[in-house]
């Protein structure tokens, strides 16, 4: 009765019963050769069992990932001139995640809104970190690193904490009113009936928002020298973040020593020149904000800062620039850009301006022609639910900023390895099916029960109860999402109560539609604004 077993099969526990049925035992050895095969059955399959974990925990096992990844340069050429429709085509083909070869860099790209929050927020401890680049690291002023760029530790926290406090909603709650002039001035200067492109005036509206909030100054137009000075200065350092700096880095270090110098010039050149504008434009721009800030009688966020990170002394104030550079940076652009695509929406929406210029209306004849500030958004839901529903349909940073993985850890089977790239799929996420019922359709009627909750609240949420996921996930949550709110907010409500948004005309009184087929998404290094645009701010009729 010997039976040879073959290891070979496929099916190992299917070969084991086989084999068990077909042996024909003695009675009286029954019972202990029953439980010495059973022991033996259950090492077998424990074995099995365990073997096939462990190959399911490979890198990405059960992640798909597209054709077309070279050696050194992974799938960066693949991607081509538009990642937003290629990552598209592949989400279709893949399904809601996929990886890709970022050059050297393995990185997954996500489209379902609870696969990030998994990876991002759950996981949050392992998946905080940021990209380490060489020329990103340099813009470390002083070699100290702001928030963004800072790796999830300690000092960082504390940074974080201090900005968080000194943006918080209390602190904001002083500044109001003069945010809500700032505003005011916005609405009055568009407001000329003729065809304008916004972007320049949202920019500088945007930007005294921060200027205010750092350190009490303002611009007084887009001619205004500080203003020009500060909009080079935000040029240049974007510039410095383009795609041709960030694709050296990526790709094989001794391949892009040999194809640098053709793009960029020496590894050294570049340095220098992000060094002179470190040293030589930024950082004495910084300190003379410092100084105004502190000299100034009214509370500001340097003050706050200071207080929080040099106990209020005064001498060196090295750490405060890196922070201060960051709030210029990432708070400028984004604000602007988001209030830009609202407008270029709502232009082509007379029902939904109507609705929110009704509630306006009835809030200004209640209180002696007052009109809302943020704290009382309530009183205009049909506002806030239509900014949420603009921000979901046309989000400011496709990719948000990426996340990086501190080191492996395990996912649904899959092993993640240390470096890994996070790209939220911003685009994609806000179209899920799931959580946003017919996501094409313009519905701010999805938002009206989120009237009390505000937008940088609703980010602390579960997933389920998320609005929307503009402002990132976990313990990176944009530190300025209540300031670019308020903002936000103040904006709408000037603009709307002063003016109807409507269509460009053209020279014969045609309209011109500006709407999101016609004007697409500038492709930034983050931040995905509406290129240059025209539409009308017509001063309402109120009779
Ligand atoms: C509508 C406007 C804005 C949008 C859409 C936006 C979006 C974002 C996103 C997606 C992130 C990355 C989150 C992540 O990594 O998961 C971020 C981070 C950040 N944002 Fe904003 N932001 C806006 C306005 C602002 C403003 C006004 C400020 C400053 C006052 C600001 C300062 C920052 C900073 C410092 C970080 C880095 C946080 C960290 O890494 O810990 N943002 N923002």
């Amino acid at each position: 009765m010997s039976q040879k077993l073959s290891f070979t099969s496929n099916n190992l526990p299917l070969k084991l019963i086989l084999w068990f049925r077909e042996i024909d035992l003695p009675q009286e050895n029954l019972a202990t050769t029953t439980a010495t095969a059973g022991a033996l059955l259950t090492v077998v399959l424990t074995t099995a069992f365990l073997w096939k974990q462990r190959s399911s925990r490979k890198e990405f096992a059960r992640i798909p990932t597209p054709k077309g990844c070279y050696p050194l340069i992974g799938h960066l050429l693949t991607i081509g001139p538009n990642r937003m429709k290629k990552f598209h085509q592949w989400h279709k083909e893949l399904g809601p995640i996929f990886y890709i070869m970022t050059g050297n860099k393995p990185t997954l790209v996500i489209a379902d809104p609870y696969m990030t929050h998994e990876l991002l927020v759950t996981n949050g401890r392992v998946t905080s970190d940021r990209f380490h680049g060489s020329v990103r690291h340099d813009f470390g002023s002083n070699k100290e690193l702001g928030l963004i760029l800072s790796p999830p530790d300690k000092q960082r926290n504390n940074k974080r904490k201090a900005v968080l406090n000194a943006l918080g909603p209390r602190k904001l709650q002083d500044v109001s009113p003069v945010l809500c002039k700032e505003a005011e001035e916005f609405a009055d200067m568009v407001s000329s009936g003729k065809n304008t492109n916004p972007i320049p005036y949202l920019l500088r509206t945007s930007f005294n928002f921060i200027l205010l909030t750092l350190c009490g100054e303002r611009t007084t137009s887009i001619d205004d020298p500080l203003y020009k000075r500060s909009l080079d200065m935000i040029k240049t350092t974007i510039k410095y973040t383009d795609f041709k700096y960030t694709f050296m880095q990526l790709i094989n270090p001794s391949l892009a020593k040999i194809v640098r110098p053709f793009i960029l010039g020496s590894e050294a050149d570049v340095k220098q020149l992000v060094f002179q504008h470190y040293e030589y434009t930024l950082n004495p721009f910084y300190l003379e904000m410092i100084q105004k800030a502190l000299e100034s009688g009214e509370d500001n966020l340097i003050k706050a800062l200071n207080d929080d990170m040099n106990q209020g002394k005064r001498g060196s104030y090295n750490n405060l620039l890196p922070s201060i550079h960051d709030v210029i940076n990432a708070g400028t652009d984004t604000t602007a850009m988001t209030i830009a695509w609202g407008f270029l929406i709502l232009s082509t929406k007379p029902d939904a301006q109507k609705k929110i210029q009704q509630e306006i209306d009835t809030f200004a004849n209640e209180h002696n022609g007052r009109l809302p500030d943020f704290s009382e958004r309530s009183k205009v839901p049909y506002l806030t639910a239509a900014q949420r529903e603009c921000f979901r349909i046309r989000p400011t940073t496709d990719l948000g900023v990426i996340h990086e993985a501190a080191e492996d850890f395990e996912w649904r089977g899959n092993l993640i390895p240390a470096g890994t790239f996070f790209m939220a799929n911003m685009v994609e996420v806000h179209m899920d099916p799931v959580k946003y019922s017919n996501p094409e359709e313009f519905r701010p009627e999805r938002f009206l029960d989120k009237a009390n909750d505000s937008m940088f609240a609703s980010a602390n949420h579960k997933v389920d109860q998320r609005d929307q996921f503009n402002f990132g996930w976990g313990r990176r949550l944009c530190v300025g999402a209540h300031l670019a709110e308020d903002q936000m907010f103040n904006v709408w409500v000037q603009t709307l109560y002063k003016c109807d948004i409507k269509p460009a005309l053209d020279e014969n009184g045609n309209e011109i539609l500006a709407t999101l087929e016609t004007v697409p998404p500038a492709a930034g290094p983050i931040v995905a604004g509406p290129e240059p645009f025209e539409i009308r701010f017509v001063p309402r009729n109120k009779t």
